[in-house]
């Protein structure tokens, strides 16, 4: 039986990787998908006695065979092993003879076409929007100290702690006391689901997953699954089932929401290379649409009286195509992906979810595993893991990605420095070493020298930073994460300034499309934004800047102790529908311990403990 499954799956790979497929990977020959053998078919050297019966790497039978583009046949998961194992910058050379694939790491597989009957134009468009997608995965920006510079997404990827369903109280209870639930409930009964894995049904489950929606708190890590998840399929390791993953992010989204479009020149704003391609051709792709960031969206999705679209070149506004592809009445079998974090998972009804998801971060392994990859020092990971370890808080943060990518910025500095001080232990405390070891790099690379104790600021850095603690509070406020040059300018910022300190703001979206044909700037994540907001909001309360803490609170504000201050805001906190000034509050109050006012006193001023 199982031979004959394995043979019927050769059979059907044979026929759906024509061999001229295989000599378009030397970029010679047009790609033809046809089953039916043709003048370019049989000139290939590729065919079923070629193929071996055993894997090269694992040395038993092939199974879910593929191939790449110089010819050798490999088990899928094999390669893909070998691939991980061996190049930390992702998957390179032919495991057999070391060449390197030409036109990118595509591994050529059974579910190549799953747009059948194929065609060439369309295939090229797809393997055009193939690289173009894996391009813009492979690296990320972690607000590196060089600008510009960025990692490659596999040398620091750890696999995430995901999960199916969303925990009940996942709303009402602070962060922490989340992630230290998380970390003793999940080895009990919480199945793990892998990101790529999220549009599978599995044995007890029925129908089709067609709207996930995955939730999961600030900096967990949600992006950087959209990013693997798209990274993998651009590469031919993951869902080769479907053929086209668009990634679009509300963040993008919001930039382009008073325009009239039809869901197809959408695409085409966001993914040029679409254009080559008529709707019809379109229609007939297995299509992923990825939103990422829901809790970012400022365009207002009415799910119950929207107009319906069903055409894909019908006009409508940006959320009312949103809406009724969600609702499923465009492109009904097109999958959707949506992330949010928790607050604001409530603007999408839950009868148009088929699954929810949760990120829930890294388990003690995974965080044990993330400070390893990020180190080739296995010494300085090593002490880095044990002062964690020491501090409950510390470790339990380290759940949260973005807080293990902040430690690992500031104790790889500290750690490194002479005058270094006491070790962070409380999360204000680690983002007001962040903020001061971003300062002291800048020092550094824009005026040479010394090791100044990073305690000091400069006056000049000072101002600086309190502009850019206006732009983030300003912008926070409205619930903006983008900036324009015109913004910076507002605070009296320019923006040479701000790409000076390239490790908290950061310019980004620089791509070849019409709507960012101007430079965007933003903070390297948002966690920094909030705690530059609470940052300057002290500073407003300490030195009497009422008027702008009178306009963020209401008129009725009047100068009033440090006390009754934080109550305010924390009830002004609580009024926010999705909680966008949660982490804010969070962080002025953190900012009210003496040892943190201590540490940024030529910030924050004259203060109350
Ligand atoms: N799987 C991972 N492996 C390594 N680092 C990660 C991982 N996930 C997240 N990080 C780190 O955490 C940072 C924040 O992650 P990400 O942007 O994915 O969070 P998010 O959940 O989308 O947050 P937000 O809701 O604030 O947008 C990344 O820039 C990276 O430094």
């Amino acid at each position: 039986m199982e031979d004959l499954d394995l043979k019927k799956e050769r059979a059907e790979l044979l026929g759906s990787i024509s061999p001229s497929m295989r000599s378009d990977w030397s970029q010679d020959v047009p790609l033809n998908f046809s089953n039916k053998p043709g003048p370019s078919n049989r000139k290939s050297s590729v065919d079923e006695e070629e193929k071996p019966s055993c894997c090269p790497l694992c040395q038993e039978v092939l199974i879910n065979p593929v191939s790449t583009s110089c010819g050798h046949w490999f088990c899928r998961q094999c390669i893909s092993y070998d691939w991980d194992q061996c190049a930390p910058f992702g998957p390179s050379s032919c495991p057999q003879c070391g060449k390197r694939p030409r036109t990118g790491t595509e591994l050529l597989t059974a579910n190549q076409s799953s747009c059948a009957p194929a065609d060439v134009g369309l295939q090229e468009v797809l393997k055009e929007h193939k690289i173009s997608l894996r391009s813009r995965c492979e690296c990320v920006t972690e607000g590196s100290d060089e600008t510009g510079s960025r990692t490659h997404l596999n040398r620091i990827y750890t696999d995430l702690f995901i999960t199916e369903g969303q925990s009940e109280d996942v709303d009402t209870q602070h962060e922490v006391k989340q992630l230290e639930r998380v970390s003793k409930i999940q080895n009990l009964h919480d199945s793990p689901i892998r990101c790529h894995d999220i549009f599978k049904t599995f044995r007890d489950q029925h129908g089709v997953i067609r709207v996930v929606l995955t939730i999961g708190i600030a900096g967990v890590g949600k992006t950087f699954s959209v990013q693997k998840f798209t990274l993998d399929w651009a590469e031919g390791l993951e869902n080769q089932d479907v053929s086209v993953v668009v990634q679009l992010s509300f963040r993008e989204l919001n930039l382009i929401r008073g325009e009239q479009h039809s869901l197809l020149s959408l695409l085409h704003v966001f993914h040029p290379t679409f254009q080559k391609l008529p709707a019809e051709q379109l229609a007939k792709c297995k299509l992923l649409f990825i939103f990422d960031g829901l809790d970012e969206n400022r365009l207002s999705l009415d799910f119950n009286n929207s107009q319906l679209v069903s055409d894909v070149t019908q006009k409508s506004s940006v959320n009312v195509l949103l809406t009724n592809l969600i609702k499923g009445n465009l492109l009904p079998s097109a999958l959707i992906w949506i992330t949010t974090r928790p607050a604001a998972a409530n603007q999408i009804p839950p009868s148009c979810v088929s699954r929810v998801t949760e990120v829930r971060g890294f388990t003690d392994t995974q965080k044990e595993e993330y400070f390893r990859k990020r180190f080739s020092d296995e010494e300085l990971s090593n002490r880095i893991i044990s002062h964690i370890k020491k501090s409950k808080s510390l470790h339990i943060m380290c759940g949260i990605p973005v807080f293990c990518w902040i430690t690992a910025t500031v104790l790889e500095n500290m750690l490194a420095s002479e005058q270094r001080g006491e070790l962070p232990k409380t999360m204000t405390d680690m983002y007001s070493h962040f903020l001061l070891v971003q300062t002291k790099r800048k020092k550094k690379k824009y005026h040479g020298g010394h090791e100044i104790s990073p305690q000091k600021l400069m006056k000049s850095d000072r101002e600086v930073l309190l502009k850019l603690g206006r732009l983030a509070f300003e912008h926070l406020e409205k619930g903006n994460i983008m900036f324009y040059q015109e913004d910076l300018e507002q605070c009296g910022l320019d923006v040479t300034e701000a790409s000076v300190y390239s490790g908290v703001c950061t310019e980004i979206f620089k791509r070849e499309s019409v709507i960012f044909q101007k430079s965007v700037y933003c903070f390297v994540h948002l966690s920094i934004q909030e705690f530059l907001a609470a940052v300057y909001m002290l500073h407003c309360f300490t030195s009497r800047r009422s008027e702008v803490i009178k306009r963020f609170l209401g008129q009725q504000y009047g100068e009033t102790s440090l006390d009754d201050f934080l109550k305010k805001v924390t009830k002004k906190s609580l009024s926010s529908k999705n909680g966008h000034l949660d982490l804010f509050v969070r962080f002025l109050h953190g900012l009210t311990v003496e040892s943190n006012q201590r540490l940024l006193e030529d910030l924050l001023g004259q203060t109350e403990n």
